[in-house]
């Protein structure tokens, strides 16, 4: 039994359950730290179902079948493959479900994705092929091929969707009629966007199940839900999704936003609140109630929040034997999909109790305040064996986890689980699952055509691209496709210079000042516990025109300057170069290098890293810093001069990251490219 809605219509009526969403890592050791993480939580947390999210327009398309095997096939965990259809081929379309259905895959939550640049999805469609314009047309078209043999599911907004379809703005009401359509079109259940205001959410639910249609008497609906996993990134999250952060927890949020760790354990509060308050509106409708988590590939958080509400189902005693025989998969990177029959020869899973009356009781507590172990090496089992088993140097890696404060505590998945207290952004740990993404959805640039336009015009020279640059540092405009926020403020210290480093075309997209020594509570740039100091080296990341970079490779391997910083560079063909990999300038190679530009000392605990830029990440992070530029490019018409611009640009670039290590004399790095 492999479909949701099968599982669920199984389950006693007064049952809970849950699914778990996670995205296909950045990197090869995110995914094998990522295989050892789905076993740890598939026992400890029981979910009904997992999900694997897609990127928009195919952009993780391989990667996301491989995980999804692992779940499926590997794991034997009931899975749903999340599935886009805007700018992608009707053929990638269909390979993902071929692929899917071989794996013995039931599940499909059929998504528009990016709004569809139109002329892009033509360009490469044999004449004939379907059109695939919204959700409902993905929704169609499987029913149409594929009967009732998938269990299809869709997405819905308690707060409206807002990427700027609907001219009259953004509401629950105006995406309403096209909900119904989804649903009678033949979805099986509704998945909702995350939410934390509850409010919206009752009058979601409420509206749905009272629609005079009937459409939704009895269709499963799984509120989304997002555990907070630190404070930038659930004010960016909550943005990017247009979720209303109510004035309560943003209260209770803010009272602790400097250190990490209590905003973990407020988020903990705060989430298993909310499950309680959506407990009591689903107490309405009869059936099992259902939730869903979007994990971020992190562990931790929900393992706490599943315990502390008790959703976690009992193992029913016929089942405390059984032993999960795994069925082998390729190794990461190797995929193969076997061709198994339709009902696939996937040994079935035997069902569990998910009764609200049968619940594990916890051994060991379930309040996170009790259990954190702060600051202790992370010398974790999980990082070191599989990152070796991943290609990287033991030696390399004993010297992160020396240095990274990684902090430990128990809970249903035990004393290995880990919180990945910085995995994102682009220079967290990038052997974490959840390493460099916000929402799994790949490469995106997260805006209609309308509102591309309406922020960066129709650039058609370079210069434009400068002006477009500069009025992002001077402010003038909130986002550029490589950062969807304005500059933080501890960017306004090297405005004149990032300012004139993109007026002659040096476009930076990242970047940060040296600090030395200032308290961690210090307005601007404290963070961390309270008496500590923080420090920073400073940095910059921008593309940088093939010509002007053979000058300053010549400049930053200068004898004068070799010593001072280290950069990584590569262009849109992954040609690779770095001061590792130099030599010739009297400098033998060395091992890979690893800069910790962001580090804290506070009372009591080692040195904590937060911000490390290396070359798996630096690598990992500019084959998408490229990949954006086409997606900027897909905002203008097919052969214009817009499009040709911005194709051109991203071919003719170098990114290039660059490190002080000067950090005493803080203005050093800018001296060095603006003068
Ligand atoms: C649970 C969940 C999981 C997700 N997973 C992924 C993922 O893995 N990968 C990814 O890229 N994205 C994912 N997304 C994001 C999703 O792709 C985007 O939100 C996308 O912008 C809209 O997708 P949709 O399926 O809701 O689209 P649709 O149902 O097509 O709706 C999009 C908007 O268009 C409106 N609309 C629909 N039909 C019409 C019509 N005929 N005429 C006019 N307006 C219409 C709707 O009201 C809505 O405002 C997910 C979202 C959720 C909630
Ligand atoms: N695709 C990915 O893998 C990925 C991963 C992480 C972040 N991002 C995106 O990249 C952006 C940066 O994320 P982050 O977490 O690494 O860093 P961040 O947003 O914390 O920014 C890092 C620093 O760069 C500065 N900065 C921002 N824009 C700049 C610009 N145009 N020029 C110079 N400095 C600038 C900021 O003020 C800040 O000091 C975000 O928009 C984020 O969504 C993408």
């Amino acid at each position: 039994m492999d479909k949701i809605t099968d599982k669920v219509a199984a389950l006693p009526a007064d049952a809970e359950y849950f699914s778990l969403e996670f995205f296909p890592p950045k990197t090869q050791m995110g995914f094998s730290n990522l295989r050892v993480r789905l076993q740890r939580m598939e026992r400890a947390l029981r979910p009904l179902f997992v999900n694997v999210t897609w990127g928009a327009g195919g952009s993780t398309a391989q990667k996301s079948i491989e995980l999804a095997e692992l779940c499926q096939r590997e794991l034997g965990l009931t899975t749903c493959l999340h599935l886009t259809c805007t700018n992608m081929s009707q053929a990638m379309i269909d390979q993902a479900l071929e692929d899917a259905r071989a794996l013995g895959i039931r599940n499909i939550l059929a998504l528009r994705g990016d709004p569809p640049r139109a002329e892009y999805r033509d360009a490469d469609e044999p004449t004939g092929s379907e059109e695939f314009t919204w959700a409902i047309d993905l929704v169609k078209y499987i029913r149409k091929k594929y009967g009732s043999y998938f269990c299809i599911g869709v997405a819905a907004y308690p707060e409206g969707h807002g990427d700027g379809s609907h001219p009259e703005g953004q509401s629950f009401e105006h995406d309403l009629p096209y909900l119904v359509d989804k649903v009678q079109a033949g979805a099986d259940f509704i998945m909702t966007q995350l939410f934390f205001d509850i409010k919206a959410y009752e009058k979601f639910e409420t509206t749905l199940r009272n629609h005079p249609s009937g459409a939704f008497k009895t269709i499963p609906i799984l509120p989304g839900l997002m555990p907070i996993q630190s404070y930038a990134m659930i004010k960016r999250t909550a943005k990017l999704s247009h979720a209303e952060m109510p004035e309560e927890i943003m209260t209770r949020l803010n009272a602790v936003k400097g250190d990490d760790e209590k905003v973990k354990m407020v988020g903990v509060d705060i989430l298993s609140e909310l499950i309680e308050q959506i407990r009591e509106i689903k107490s309405r409708t009869p059936g099992p109630k259902g939730f869903h988590f979007y994990t971020l590939n992190l562990e931790k958080s929900i393992s706490f929040i599943l315990e502390r509400t008790k959703l976690i189902p009992d193992v029913p005693e016929d089942e405390e034997a059984i032993v999960d025989e795994p069925v082998p998969v390729a190794a990461t990177g190797q995929r193969s999909i076997p061709r198994i029959s339709v009902n696939g020869n996937v040994p079935p899973r035997q069902s569990r109790s998910h009764s609200r009356t049968a619940r594990r009781q916890s051994s060991v507590g379930s309040d996170p305040h009790n259990r954190v172990i702060v600051g202790r090496a992370a010398t974790h089992p999980e990082w070191e064996a599989t990152s070796t088993e991943a290609g990287v140097p033991a030696e390399s890696i004993n010297t992160r986890a020396n240095t990274l404060a990684i902090s430990e505590g128990e809970g249903a998945l035990g004393r290995e689980a880990t919180w990945d207290d910085f995995p994102n952004g682009r220079f967290g740990d990038a052997r974490s699952p959840a390493y460099g993404e916000i929402d799994g959805y790949g490469v995106s640039i997260h805006m209609s055509v309308t509102q591309a336009v309406s922020l960066w015009g129709h650039p058609k020279t370079a210069s434009d691209i400068n002006d477009i640059f500069v009025r992002h540092i001077r402010g003038e405009i909130s986002a550029i496709p490589w950062s969807e926020e304005d500059l933080l403020p501890e960017s306004f210290i090297i405005k004149s210079s990032l300012e004139a480093m993109n007026k002659k075309g040096w476009w930076t997209v990242a970047s940060q000042p040296a600090v030395n020594g200032l308290p961690s509570n210090h307005a601007t740039f404290g963070w961390g516990p309270a008496s500590g100091f923080v420090f920073q080296k400073s940095f910059v990341e921008f593309f940088i025109p093939s010509a002007d970079w053979k000058i300053l490779y010549d400049k930053l391997t200068s004898e004068e300057n070799e010593e001072l910083v280290c950069f990584y560079a590569s262009n849109a063909n992954g040609d690779f170069v770095s001061s590792d990999t130099t030599g010739g300038t009297g400098r033998a190679t060395v091992n890979a290098s690893t800069n910790a530009v962001t580090w804290g000392v506070f009372p009591g605990k080692e040195i904590v890293t937060p911000t490390i830029i290396e070359e798996v990440s630096f690598r990992a992070w500019s084959e998408e810093a490229f990949d954006i530029w086409a997606e900027w490019a897909k905002v203008y018409g097919r052969g214009s001069d817009s499009e040709k611009l911005l194709n051109e640009i991203g071919q003719d670039r170098w990114l290039v990251n660059i490190i002080h290590h000067d950090y005493v004399d803080t203005d050093a790095l800018w001296r060095l490219l603006t003068n």
